[in-house]
């Protein structure tokens, strides 16, 4: 790991009207690491993820990103064309929807095409083989490049998401219950194929999920949330073994337990 976080959060606060979604959390997200925020429904954990990626605007703290160059900056400070550009070449976001994150009457080959046209790939012989690598990277048949994901599975359609905001090689990737919606059984192949690739490809990533066995199989560190406040935080492993707060206790015990 190096020196420099990639990214800083510093006393993040979220409010919807008088109703906290979020307060005062900090933390940092450092090159190649897997941070999962867990927590009961209502947490904050999703205005966390969406505060920190700008897809809400947060009510006070700031949030530093390292740029490609080097170059940290306050996300508050980006223009709108800036924020555009992160999104569409350093930052993925996985949702818990597919319908959310993909254009579901557009084909496989084009939903991955689409984010290498975004980045100024023109030729269409490289985007359709680059689509087609990624479509076996994930899993997908080949013989399927041509149809729409409204056709596709709930499991495929969660990996063609994948291979969608991963074609771009970005370096920090938001994951909102990516196996939320799915049967344990389709989970399984998605988690296996996510932490695959997160690791061949160094990423780093933000993962909301209320499953602490997803959070095990692919975190390196985990905050845990309550009433939109950080009770505890540290390695995965250390936390599911000798959880500190009583209420991580509770949830290690129900959760793991069963
Ligand atoms: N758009 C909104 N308007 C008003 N209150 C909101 C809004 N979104 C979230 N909240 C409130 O903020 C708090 C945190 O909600 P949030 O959705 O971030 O939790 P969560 O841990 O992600 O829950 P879930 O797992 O159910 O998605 C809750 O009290 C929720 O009611």
């Amino acid at each position: 790991m190096t020196e420099t976080p990639l990214l800083r959060v510093e006393a993040l606060t979220t409010r919807y009207g008088s109703r906290t979604g979020c307060e005062d959390v900090s933390f940092a997200l450092w090159p190649g690491e897997v941070l999962a925020i867990v927590g009961e429904s209502g947490s904050g954990k999703t205005t966390l993820l969406n505060s920190v990626s700008r897809r809400i605007e947060p009510t006070s703290g700031t949030v530093t990103y390292t740029m490609r160059d080097g170059t940290p900056r306050d996300l508050a400070t980006l223009t709108e064309a800036e924020r555009r550009h992160l999104g569409r070449t350093d930052w993925g976001f996985v949702h818990q929807n597919p319908a959310d994150g993909l254009r579901m009457s557009v084909s496989a080959g084009g939903n991955v095409g689409e984010r290498l046209m975004a980045v100024g790939r023109r030729h269409y012989g490289d985007i359709r083989q680059v689509a087609a690598d990624w479509l076996e990277r994930v899993e997908i048949p080949a013989d399927r490049i041509d149809d729409a994901p409204r056709t596709f599975s709930g499991g495929m359609r969660q990996r063609l998401q994948i291979a969608r905001n991963l074609v771009t090689h970005p370096r920090l990737v938001f994951l909102d219950e990516p196996t939320g919606g799915l049967d344990v059984s389709v989970q399984a192949r998605v988690l296996d194929v996510m932490r695959r690739l997160v690791a061949d490809m160094g990423l780093s990533a933000i993962l909301v999920t209320h499953d602490l066995a997803v959070a095990r199989l692919l975190a390196d560190r985990m905050m845990v949330m309550k009433d939109g406040h950080v009770v505890e935080e540290g390695l995965t492993e250390r936390v599911l073994e000798d959880p500190q707060h009583p209420y991580t206790q509770l949830l290690v015990s129900s959760i793991l337990a069963v």
